[in-house]
């Protein structure tokens, strides 16, 4: 069974310390949830995992093989959703999702799984509309989608139900339950917006340095 684990991690931003010692495993068909007051790390976090943000300290593994070793094969992995939704305004909503596939998966996904998608997130009506025509709650069904569409055994999420109604967060509920039924991983930041029932939570705010570490000892 596929594990992601994380050991002795620690990050510094703009010269501060962020967290440190941070570490958790989350196996296949696991959600692990971040949680933390604002500016803990949550975004960090996410971004270390992805490669976006490099840490000063500590490993990343993916069934027990440290992700620098092959970091191509570990972005492959990936989907990543964070606080820009990646919807460009001069293409459709349909465009943006084929090129999304493209790139991400090399080709279009199934018929099946591209309506199945589309009709969970409410977008057959907006797929001919320009990304700069749609509100902020229709931008993060569409990016969402986008996650949905690919391939990826592990969805990194950065809040993911922003913005999102009531409906649109069943639509997200049911989209994280159906992807680790299917032996997916999903790391969530969340403000408590998205229960899931076993999911594993981790407090970001918990690894920030006390007073006690030096900026210096991380330098
Ligand atoms: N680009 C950046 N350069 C330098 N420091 C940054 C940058 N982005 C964030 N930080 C700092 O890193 C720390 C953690 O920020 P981060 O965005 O990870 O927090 P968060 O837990 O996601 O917060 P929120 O709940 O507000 O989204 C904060 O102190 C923040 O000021």
């Amino acid at each position: 069974m596929s594990l992601l684990s994380a050991q002795s991690l620690a990050c510094r931003r703009g010269g501060r310390l962020v967290f440190h010692d941070l570490g958790f495993e989350v196996a296949a068909g696991r959600a692990l949830l971040l949680t933390g007051r604002n500016g803990a790390g949550k975004s960090t976090l996410l971004r270390v995992l992805a490669l976006l943000t490099p840490a000063q300290r500590g490993e990343i593994a993916w069934d027990g093989k440290p992700v620098r070793e092959d970091a191509e094969a570990w972005r492959a992995r990936l989907a990543w959703l964070g606080h820009a939704d990646a919807v460009k305004g001069d293409l459709t909503v349909r465009e943006t999702l084929e090129a999304a596939q493209w790139l991400c998966a090399g080709g279009p996904p199934s018929r099946a799984l591209w309506d199945g998608v589309l009709a969970r997130f409410d977008l057959v009506p907006l797929l001919d509309r320009p990304g700069r025509y749609l509100s902020a709650g229709q931008h993060r069904r569409v990016a969402l989608a986008r996650v949905a569409l690919s391939a990826a055994t592990v969805w990194l999420l950065d809040e993911p139900a922003a913005a999102l109604d009531e409906a649109s967060r069943q639509s997200l509920h049911a989209a994280i339950t159906d992807h680790l039924a299917a032996g997916g991983i999903a790391v969530i930041a969340t403000h408590g917006d998205i229960v899931l029932p076993g999911a594993l939570a981790l407090d970001v705010g918990a690894f920030t340095p006390d007073g006690t570490v030096s900026l210096e000892a991380w330098a």
